[in-house]
Parts: C-alpha cells; sequence; structure tokens
C-alpha cells in the first residue's frame, strides 16, 4: 500500500438483524470498515460472527436496515433497481462460496457473462474469458461444462469470471477453501497483481491461515462487531504457507 491509497468502500454504522420476534437476530451491530486502493483487506473471524452478512451488504446484493455503504463514492444504501446492477456489474467482482456457474454453458462462456453484460461482442468476450482461463490454469478447459470439472477447478473459474471485466473492486468469500497450495498461490498471486494497480482493491472473507500473509491489513470480527484491524508489513514476501493448520 502507498502513501496516495483511497477510500473505496466505507462502511458506516452498519445494522443488519433476521428474523422477527424472538428469532430475531442481530447480525451487524454499528460496524465500520474502510478498504483503500492498493490493498488486500481480510475480514476473519468465527463461524456466524456476521462476516458473509457484511461483505453482501459491500457487494450491494443485501439491503442493510440502517447507516451506510459507500463504494467508489456511490451510496449503495440509496441505490436500487437497474442504478445498482449496473453499478454493481462495472465496479465490483465476486467470489460466492457457492460458485454459482451456470452448468449448461461450457467455462469460457460462463467467464465471459460479465463482459457481455457491458456489451463486449460475443467473440472478444470469449477471447478475454480463455485468456483469464489461461492465468488460473484452466487455459485447455475452456470448452467444458462446469460439471465435468473438480470443486477447486470450479473455484478457480469463478475467480476468472470476477475478474476478466477488470474490476476495481473485487470480494471473495473464502476464495481458496478447496484449492490446494499451488492454485491457491497462483489465485492468491492474481489478487495481489489486482490489488496492486492504483485504483484497484481485494476483500477476502477467510478461514484459511495459509494465506494470512498476503493481507495488507486484517479486520477481525467477532459478534456482529469488527474487534481490531490490524496492519501487515509487507517488508517480507507474501507465502502460500504449505501446510494447512486447521
Ligand atoms: N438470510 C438469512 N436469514 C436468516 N439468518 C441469516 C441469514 N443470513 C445469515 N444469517 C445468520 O446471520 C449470522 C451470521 O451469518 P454469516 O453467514 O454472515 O456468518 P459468517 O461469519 O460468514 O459465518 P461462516 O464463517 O460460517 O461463513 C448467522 O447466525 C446466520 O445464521
Amino acid at each position: 500500500m502507498n502513501g496516495d491509497s483511497h477510500i473505496v468502500v466505507d462502511v458506516r454504522a452498519v445494522e443488519k438483524s433476521f428474523g422477527e420476534g424472538q428469532n430475531r437476530i442481530h447480525v451487524l451491530k454499528h460496524v465500520n470498515l474502510e478498504a483503500r486502493t492498493g490493498e488486500i483487506l481480510m475480514l476473519v473471524g468465527p463461524s456466524g460472527c456476521g462476516k458473509t452478512t457484511l461483505l453482501s451488504a459491500i457487494a450491494g446484493t443485501l439491503k442493510i436496515d440502517g447507516g451506510e455503504v459507500n463504494v467508489f463514492g456511490q451510496p449503495l444504501h440509496d441505490m436500487s433497481g437497474g442504478a445498482l446492477t449496473r453499478f454493481r456489474a462495472k465496479h465490483i467482482g465476486f467470489i460466492f462460496q457457492q460458485f454459482n456457474l451456470i452448468p449448461t454453458l461450457s467455462i469460457a462462456e460462463n467467464v465471459s457473462v460479465p463482459l457481455l453484460i457491458q456489451g463486449v461482442s460475443n467473440g472478444t468476450a470469449i477471447k478475454k474469458a480463455r485468456a483469464a482461463l489461461e492465468s488460473v490454469g484452466l487455459g485447455n478447459r475452456w470448452k467444458e461444462r462446469p460439471n465435468k470439472l473438480s470443486g477447486g477447478q470450479q473455484q478457480r473459474v469463478a475467480i476468472a469470471r470476477a475478474l476478466v471485466h477488470e474490476p476495481p473492486l473485487v470480494i471473495c468469500d473464502e476464495p481458496t477453501a478447496a484449492l490446494d497450495a499451488q492454485n491457491g498461490e497462483i489465485v492468491l498471486d492474481l489478487f495481489r497483481g489486482v490489488a496492486r494497480s492504483p485504483d484497484r482493491a481485494v476483500i477476502i472473507v477467510t478461514h484459511d491461515n495459509r494465506i494470512f500473509s498476503y493481507a495488507d491489513r486484517i479486520a477481525k470480527m467477532d459478534d456482529g462487531e469488527i474487534i481490531e484491524v490490524h496492519e501487515q508489513s509487507q517488508d517480507v514476501k507474501p507465502h502460500f504457507e504449505h501446510e494447512a493448520a486447521h
């Protein structure tokens, strides 16, 4: 990260509850968080503490009860319908826990979807999709359907799809859960490349302690609150821990 970084995600006093009456659970409790250009921000914390809920609020896929979510200066909490969809399509690449690949399309067609939404021609979209698949080590599988691929390979397709249109903000929920060390390293190096571009940022929710050294900052969450944000020196080259320490 450098001194010229800008705030790209500004989460302020965000509140979210699910359910009604006795079943109501308060999942986000006055959450404040910033993400800046040039960084990989990791969000960690125990299962059920609200990480995915917060990520969905930042991605604009979840309506919050209170507070503000500003992304590149745009108030997502005030946007709806087509404007929000268009904003997300252009600015945000997501990698969900479920890969959400379309089973009837080849993996190259799956990866080309974000480009087609932006009006890129079919031929150009497939060409770029194949290059994105190449970058995650699946260049020679481009014609195949998702169900022919392993879980880890499908996860890499989802990563290629999230990056293909070069969105300035990349948001990932457990992007390395199904990946071995070699592929995890390829993916984290791609994320680092994104985060080192001057106007881009990456936010990763993860339990995977093999990848913590790639974070510029780590935000710890517990029971609906951010309890600590810790800045990491990048003097030591980030590396993928080859021994899973789960
Ligand atoms: N759509 C929903 N309806 C009702 N409750 C929900 C909904 N989404 C999440 N929750 C609840 O909100 C709480 C936080 O869930 P969330 O998925 O954000 O946690 P998390 O920290 O991402 O967990 P994990 O690490 O296990 O993925 C949980 O108790 C969950 O059951």
